[in-house]
This record gives C-alpha cells, structure tokens and sequence, in this order.
C-alpha cells in the first residue's frame, strides 16, 4: 500500500486546486472607523452554473484515526467547495489531480486551525477530514444538486502523519 504524508497547507502549494483561506496575506481593508479588519476576498464562491444558489454551512465533524486509509475521492462538477475550521483544530486536506476524469496524482496537506481551504468546482478531494477531535467547519457551497461524483480507488493509499 502507497504511503502518503502531508505537508504544510500554502497558498502556492494549493494553488491549483483552489485557494487557502487565511489571513496571512490577504488583502486587508480597516473597516467600521478602525474597530475592524477585513481580510477581503479570499476565494472565489463558483456555483452559478444551471442557476446555482450559494449555501452556508455548519459541519461538525468526528475525528478520523491515524493512519488513515484513503480509499475515495470525491468531486463537484456545479460548485466550488470552502471549509473553515471553526473549532480551531488541524485538518487534513487530501486532493488529487484529474487523470482522464479519475483521481490521479495524490496530494495530502496538514491545515492549521486558522486555515481553511476552497476547493475549485470539479477538483478531486476527499471528503472533511477533521482531527483530534470532534470540530466544527463553516462550509460554503451549492444549495441542491451539485451533481456530486464519487470514485473508490482500485488501490488504497495510507495517509501518516
Ligand atoms: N457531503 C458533503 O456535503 N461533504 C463533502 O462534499 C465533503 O467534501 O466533505
Ligand atoms: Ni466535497
């Protein structure tokens, strides 16, 4: 069985599977007369295709056990996908580039408590990977059909930390 280990969550590391949410190196605007910042813009929501309705989410998610078999993957082709850790905890990102519309190369990141990710509509991920304990997500994606694609790898990879 493959091995596979993440490494540190980057804007440049992400990049071509969406953005980071964080606000290291956002944009910063001073708002509401000094009392505020906002870290504008981070990612972009894509779920207008076939009138697509953005949806704000809560997920509370259990805490996976490592090693972690990776045995699925999952995409989006109507909608983008965010998820931002509410709870404050590291969470694993785990993405693969499309290969002829299969899961190809994998891809594994360690995300911090004050990071969060946005896949871009049709990229391969698996689905919210929460550690330590159970942790709570804001996720931001399509209201309805996203016209949800699932695929089980013929070989299992194992994901250690
Ligand atoms: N089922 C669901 O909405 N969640 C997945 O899409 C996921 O990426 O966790
Ligand atoms: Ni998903």
């Amino acid at each position: 069985m493959d091995i596979i280990r993440p490494q540190p969550l980057t804007k440049a590391a992400f990049a071509r599977f969406g953005e980071v949410l964080q606000t290291e190196g956002a944009d910063e605007l001073v708002i509401n007369e000094g009392m505020a910042t906002r870290f504008h813009d981070l990612a972009k929501v894509d779920v207008a295709p076939d009138a697509g309705r953005p949806a704000i989410s809560i997920f509370r998610a259990k805490p996976r056990r490592l090693p972690l078999d990776i045995a699925m993957f999952e995409r989006h082709p109507l909608a983008s996908q965010a998820f931002y850790p509410i709870s404050g905890r590291p969470w694993l990102v785990v993405v693969a580039s499309d290969d002829a519309g299969r899961p190809g190369e994998i891809h594994a990141f360690l995300a911090g408590g004050t990071q969060g990710v946005n896949y871009a509509r049709s990229v391969w991920h698996h689905p919210l990977l929460a550690l330590e304990d159970v942790s709570d997500f804001l996720v931001v994606d399509r209201a309805g059909d996203d016209n949800l694609q699932e695929f089980r790898l013929d070989r299992r990879c194992r994901l250690e930390i």
